[in-house]
Formats: C-alpha cells, structure tokens, sequence
C-alpha cells in the first residue's frame, strides 16, 4: 500500500529541469528530514494525518484518470519524500506499462531500485538554511545508485548567501549533472499579499548574485513558476 496525501492535476511542473511541463501529481506522505522552510510540511508534521490515504496502484492510476481522463501522460511523485516507499515499484511499473513518463523529487537519502525505472529524477539535496545537516557520504551513495536514470538533474533551494557556498558545494562534487538553483520561497501561509513582487524580487537577487559568480558555470536558475502564480497554495 502507498501512503497518499493528496493526488492532483493536470497542473504544470513549476519547478527544475522540466518545468512548464504539463503533468499530475502524486504525493506520498512522510519524510526523514524536517526542513525548516518545508513547503509540503504537511505531509510529515501529522497536521493532515486524517487525509492521509493508503491506496494500491491501480487506485492511485483509477484516480488519476478520474481527474484527467486521457489528459495526461506524464506523472509527477513527490512528497514528503517518496524514496522512503518500496510499495511506489508497483505503481510505476504500472505507469510505464500505460507509456506514462514518470518524474520524482526526491533529496536523494534513501535508494530503492525503483528509482532506476523513472525518466526524470530530481534530487534535492539541502543547503544549511533548512537546518538539515545533509551527509554527502550518504548522497554520493544515491548519486552511484541511479547512474542507470534516463534524466537527473540536481536543485538546490537557496535563500541567502550561505545557501550559495553550499548550492557550489553540490555543484563541484557532481559536475556531470545538470544543475538547477532555485529561490526559496518564505511564505509557507499560501495568502500572502504581494507574494509575486517579493518572490520576483527574490528571483532577481538570486540570478544578480549566481551571474556573476564565475565559480558557476552549467548552471539554471529558476524561480517556483507555481508558487509565483498560486503562492503556496496545495494541489496546484
Ligand atoms: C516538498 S519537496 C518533496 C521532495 C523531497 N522531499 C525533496 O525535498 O526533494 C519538493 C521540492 O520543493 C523544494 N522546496 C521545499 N520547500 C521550499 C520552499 N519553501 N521554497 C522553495 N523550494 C522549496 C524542495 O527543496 C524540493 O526540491
Ligand atoms: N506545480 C507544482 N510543481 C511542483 N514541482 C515540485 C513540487 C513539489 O511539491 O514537489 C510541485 C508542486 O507542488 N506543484
Ligand atoms: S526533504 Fe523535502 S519534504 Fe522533506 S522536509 Fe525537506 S523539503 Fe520537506
Ligand atoms: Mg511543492
């Protein structure tokens, strides 16, 4: 059974290597970190215990297509942090019997073969500000694990300066992979007056400040395009 919070869609992929994709979200329940900036802290802080469903797959792909009927074709799982699921393998091989691309989020602590089959993996490894102090040890051992995925990429959020020297960190030590900043988003309370100003205010600082940082080279900045449209509001 796959713990599940919330399934939604069609939306886009606001964020990293594919965004602006039309896609469907699953999102499974539960994290090993606890981030302090968490966007989707309500899929492991027990506020949303009561919502959470423990669906097979053929449930999770029934919903999906009671939401979207023949209107997607690509599927988003994230969390919380999916990783953690041995159960996802039954669903994504269903997935791909159905030619359904498949993308997860993940921050790269916790492998589980299935992760192999996905076409695009994000891995979302943490910078200081989340107080999560993130083992490279054990992210060099996720890095080795999936070389077999189509497409990887790396995002790394960033709210201030020392988020930058960490991002650089990650960049270094796995310069083959496609590497995305992204700016951090400080309003987890989704009706925030003004939210797009400040967060493209956020968005301007980041590219001034990694532009001109010749120690970045392959790199993509980006903003949360969904949270600039819907700010954080849930199943966007
Ligand atoms: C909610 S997490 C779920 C997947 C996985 N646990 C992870 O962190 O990669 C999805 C993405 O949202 C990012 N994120 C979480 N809170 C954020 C915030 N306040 N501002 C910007 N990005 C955020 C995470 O860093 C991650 O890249
Ligand atoms: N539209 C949209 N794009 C996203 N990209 C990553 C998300 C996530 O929460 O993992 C997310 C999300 O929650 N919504
Ligand atoms: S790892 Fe992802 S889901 Fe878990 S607390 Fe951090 S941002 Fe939230
Ligand atoms: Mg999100």
């Amino acid at each position: 059974m796959i713990p599940v919070l919330e399934i939604f869609g069609p939306t886009i992929q606001g964020e990293g290597a594919v965004i602006g994709k039309k896609t469907m979200f699953v999102r499974t329940a539960g994290c090993d970190f606890r981030c302090s900036w968490c966007d989707s802290s309500f899929t492991w802080d027990g506020s949303q215990k009561h919502l959470i469903q423990r669906m097979t797959a053929e449930e999770v792909y029934n919903e999906l297509n009671k939401l979207a009927p023949n209107n997607f074709n690509h599927v988003t799982i994230s969390g919380g942090n999916p990783a953690l699921i041995k159960s996802l393998d039954s669903l994504v091989r269903l997935l791909k019997i159905q030619h359904i691309e498949i993308a997860v989020e993940t921050q790269g602590t916790v492998f589980h073969s299935w992760l192999n089959e996905v076409d695009d993996l994000t891995i979302s490894p943490k910078p200081r500000s989340s107080g999560m102090n993130q083992s490279l040890e054990q992210l060099d051992q996720f890095i080795n694990s999936t070389k077999a995925v189509k497409r990887r990429s790396l995002k790394v959020v960033v709210f201030d300066e020392d988020d930058i020297e960490d991002a650089l960190i990650y960049h270094k030590r796995y310069p083959d992979i496609p590497f995305y900043i992204q700016v951090g988003n400080p309003f987890l309370n989704e009706s925030v007056e003004n939210h797009r100003d400040y967060l493209l205010s956020r968005y301007e600082w980041l590219i001034e400040s990694v532009m001109n940082d010749e120690r970045f080279l392959n790199v993509h900045i980006l903003p949360q395009l969904h949270t600039i449209l819907w700010s954080n509001k849930q199943k966007v």
